[in-house]
């Protein structure tokens, strides 16, 4: 199993450029079941989490070329590749494959509206909660579905066709909203989503499934209006740039002090992590070429955050934030309202010399001067990247087992960094 050892208490200074985001690559990717043309997507990143879908689709028949070939290519940080699902060859989603990542459960949809059966596996992903399925059931539901759930699948059929109709989300939901979206694309008359999600990431499918010629309307608000057409076609698509990665790359900065561009950025898809950031102390601009991030030797000042729905704090940020805190020049509050068991990083980053306490759903962190490199296990797919930024800034060796989770999202994390200054390596078995 593949660690990360990295020696701590270099400042990055450079640019890192900004993948494409997996959380809009994903929903995006599972879009292409809707047509028997071929969908284009440009700027997906090569993660763990990218090839196991393509798995995936590749089980129900999607064929793919990658910058215009077959095989997958790992040279490079952005990759265009096309999917043609022209042949559904199977509508059921195995144990086997959905288990490992949440959002292969979101076939659903498309199989649903375009197949009129869909058979999935109940989903696996990041374990930060019990993340149940039951806003996608009664939102299918709802469409006209006849949904069971059997031996650990959910079997949804709509022989006739899914039908129209308002659905008002009781909790917010981004996969979902984007379940519910693309199965409305494609069903009788008229759906309305109130409540929805806002996050870009369902703004960015909205436009790819409107470019296929869906026709929806307030996507980004969270009321979203789908007018069901036919049939659907094939476009060409750009996966928006990763907030979750930006905002990363700007607490590490933050942490170990710098001047680094993340080339590429969009500070307008996460303006509320990124304020949270200023508030610590670092100076962030956005320039045409990207987000200027920079942080001089002035101390971090401790802030509070509570995690929200977009546009609040982003939950995926949490962990990372907690990181930058543990060396703040005092007392900041975190409070996790997403997932109920989000916090598997306080005992890891313990073991760095973080003082950490929780309460319920809130983490009290009493920064201190220094942190000093540790052995320290991921956790899940954030968590990680918390280890990996407090040991850039923590004196002497810190090395980050299970690397596995890491790779799901960040695209050579350590190449990037080490460009900057990091002394951070991957060491492999
Ligand atoms: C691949 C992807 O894009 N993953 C993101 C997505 O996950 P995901 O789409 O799974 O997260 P949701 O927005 O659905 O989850 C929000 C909350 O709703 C609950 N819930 C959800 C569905 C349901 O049927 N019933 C229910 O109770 C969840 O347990 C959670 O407490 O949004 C999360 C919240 O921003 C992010 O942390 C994940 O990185
Ligand atoms: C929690 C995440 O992913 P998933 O929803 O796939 O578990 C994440 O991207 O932080």
């Amino acid at each position: 199993m593949d660690r990360i050892r990295i020696v701590g208490g270099n400042e990055l200074t450079g640019t890192i450029p900004i993948s494409g985001a997996k959380n809009a690559a994903l929903p995006l990717m599972i879009a292409s079941l809707l047509t028997d043309d071929t969908l284009t997507l440009e700027n997906v990143p090569h993660l763990a989490d990218v090839e196991q879908l393509i798995r995936i689709l590749g089980n129900h028949g999607v064929d793919y070329t990658v910058n215009g070939r077959r095989e997958r290519q790992s040279e490079g940080y952005s990759r265009t590749i096309s999917f043609s699902a022209r042949n559904i060859v199977d509508t059921t989603a195995p144990y086997e494959l959905v288990s490992k990542m949440r959002a292969s459960f979101w076939v659903v949809g498309p199989l649903l509206a375009r197949m009129g059966e869909a058979k999935v596996s109940l989903p696996g992903g990041c374990a930060i909660g019990t993340r149940p399925v039951d806003l996608f059931i009664e939102g299918l539901q709802a469409l006209g579905a006849d949904i069971d759930v059997d031996n650990g699948y959910v079997v949804a059929k709509a022989k006739n066709r899914l039908i129209g109709n308002r659905y008002v989300f009781p909790k917010i939901s981004v996969g979902a909203t984007h379940v519910l979206m693309m199965a409305a694309t494609l069903a009788r008359g008229e759906t309305v989503l109130e409540n929805a999600a806002r996050e870009p990431e369902v703004v960015n499918l909205a436009e790819c499934l409107n470019a296929m010629g869906a026709r929806i309307t307030g996507a980004g608000t969270s009321t979203i209006t789908i007018e069901g057409v036919d049939s659907l076609s094939g476009a060409r698509h750009r996966v928006i740039p990763d907030r979750i990665e930006t905002g990363t790359y700007a607490m590490a900065v933050a942490m170990t002090g710098g001047d680094v561009l993340l080339e590429g950025a969009r500070a307008d898809l996460l303006q509320g992590a990124l304020d949270v950031v200023s508030r610590t102390g670092a100076e962030i601009i956005q320039t045409n070429s990207g987000v200027r991030v920079m942080r001089n030797g002035s101390g971090i000042s401790p802030v509070d955050v509570v995690t929200e729905p977009f546009p609040g704090f982003p939950t995926d940020l949490q962990a990372q934030f907690m990181g930058l805190m543990t060396m703040s020049k005092g007392k900041s509050k975190i409070t996790e309202t997403i997932f109920e068991n989000r916090f598997m990083h306080v005992q890891e980053l313990a073991r760095l010399g973080a003082h950490i306490t929780l309460s319920g759903q809130t983490a009290i962190v009493e920064g201190v001067s220094k942190l000093k490199g540790a052995p320290v296990m991921a956790t899940d797919l954030r968590a990680s990247v918390s280890l990996v930024i407090a040991g850039l800034a923590a004196e002497g060796e810190t090395v980050v087992n299970r690397v596995y989770h890491l790779d799901r999202g960040f695209e050579r994390l350590e190449e990037k960094l080490s460009r900057c200054g990091a002394v951070i390596e991957r060491i492999s078995g």
